[in-house]
C-alpha cells in the first residue's frame, strides 16, 4: 500500500472535521474522496499533504511514518497536490508556473543561488527540461509562453496538474479537478487523468460531478460530518443506502 491513515482526526475548536478516519490508498489505483459540502474532504488532503497538523491520528506513507513533516518534506518524498482554487501566478507564463514546481525537487542552496554556481544553471536547465515534459502530458506544449491571465479555464487545470507533475510525484492528489469547466472539458480531464494513471502514477481526486467518479474511479470513500460512512468500487457506493441518505439529507450539490 502507498498512503495509509489510521484514526485520522482534525478539529478546528469545537468542530470536528475528520473523524477517525482509516483510509489505504493502494498503489496504482484511482482512488476518489466525495461527500456532501463542508463533510472534510479537503481537509483530509490537507492533513495528509501536512498542511494541516492532525489533532490526532498517523499518516503512513509506504510504512512511514510522516504526520509530522512539513509540506516540501512530503512533497520531495513524491507525494503532489492540486489546490481547489488554482493558486496560479497570473501574470506569469504557463511554464515559469510549472518551473516553480519542479524547483521544490532541486539542491541548489542560497549560496548557490547567490554565486550562480554551475550546478545552479545546471539544474535550472533541468527544471525547465522537467516542466516542459510536464507540459507535454498535459497536452499544453504549445500553451507553454502563454500568460497564466489569458488562457482557459481549462488550461488552468492543466497547468495545476502540470505543477503538480513536475515533482515527479508518485502519487497525486487532485482537489476538484474538474470544477467550473464544461462537460467536452470533464471529459477530456477525465481522460488526461486515466492516462497519468496507466503510466504508473497513483491518483487520489476530490470531485463533486458524480458521473465523472463513476467512471473514473476504482475505490470511493464517501465522507459526512467528518466520518468515513462507506467505500468501495463506484458500483457498491451507488447502492448504499447510508451514502444516498447523506446526499439527500444533506447540502450536497452532486
Ligand atoms: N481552517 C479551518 N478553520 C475552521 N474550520 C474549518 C477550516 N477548514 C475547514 N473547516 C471546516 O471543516 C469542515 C470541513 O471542511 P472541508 O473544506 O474539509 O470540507 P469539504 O468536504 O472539502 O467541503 P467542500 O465540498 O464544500 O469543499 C467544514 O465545516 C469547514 O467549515
Amino acid at each position: 500500500m502507498l498512503i495509509e491513515t489510521k484514526n485520522l482526526t482534525k478539529r478546528f475548536g469545537g468542530l470536528t472535521a475528520v473523524n477517525q478516519v482509516d483510509f489505504i490508498i493502494e498503489k496504482g489505483r484511482i482512488n476518489a474522496i466525495i461527500g456532501p459540502n463542508g463533510a472534510g474532504k479537503s481537509t483530509f488532503f490537507n492533513l495528509i499533504s501536512g498542511f494541516h497538523r492532525p489533532s490526532s491520528g498517523t499518516v503512513f506513507f509506504k510504512g512511514i511514518d510522516i504526520t509530522k513533516l512539513p509540506p516540501n518534506e512530503i512533497a520531495a518524498l513524491g507525494i503532489s497536490r492540486t489546490f481547489q482554487s488554482t493558486s496560479l501566478f497570473d501574470q506569469s507564463t504557463v511554464l515559469d508556473n510549472v518551473v516553480i514546481g519542479h524547483r521544490l525537487r532541486t539542491k541548489s542552496n542560497l549560496a548557490d543561488a547567490i554565486f550562480r554556481t554551475k550546478r545552479l544553471k545546471r539544474e535550472e536547465a533541468a527544471c525547465r527540461e522537467k516542466a516542459m515534459e510536464a507540459l507535454d502530458v498535459v497536452g499544453l506544449t504549445k500553451s507553454a509562453d502563454k500568460i497564466v491571465a489569458s488562457i482557459s479555464q481549462e488550461e488552468k487545470k492543466r497547468t495545476a496538474i502540470a505543477l503538480a507533475l513536475a515533482t515527479v510525484p508518485e502519487i497525486i492528489f487532485l482537489d476538484e479537478p474538474a470544477a467550473g469547466i464544461n462537460p467536452d472539458e470533464t471529459e477530456g480531464l477525465t481522460e488526461l487523468i486515466k492516462k497519468l494513471n496507466r503510466s504508473g502514477l497513483t491518483v487520489c481526486l476530490i470531485e463533486h460531478k458524480m458521473h465523472m467518479i463513476m467512471n473514473l474511479a476504482d475505490h470511493i470513500m464517501v465522507l459526512n460530518y467528518g466520518e468515513k460512512i462507506a467505500e468501495g468500487t463506484p458500483k457498491e457506493i451507488r447502492g448504499n443506502d447510508a451514502v444516498i441518505k447523506a446526499y439527500l439529507g444533506g447540502s450536497a450539490s452532486a
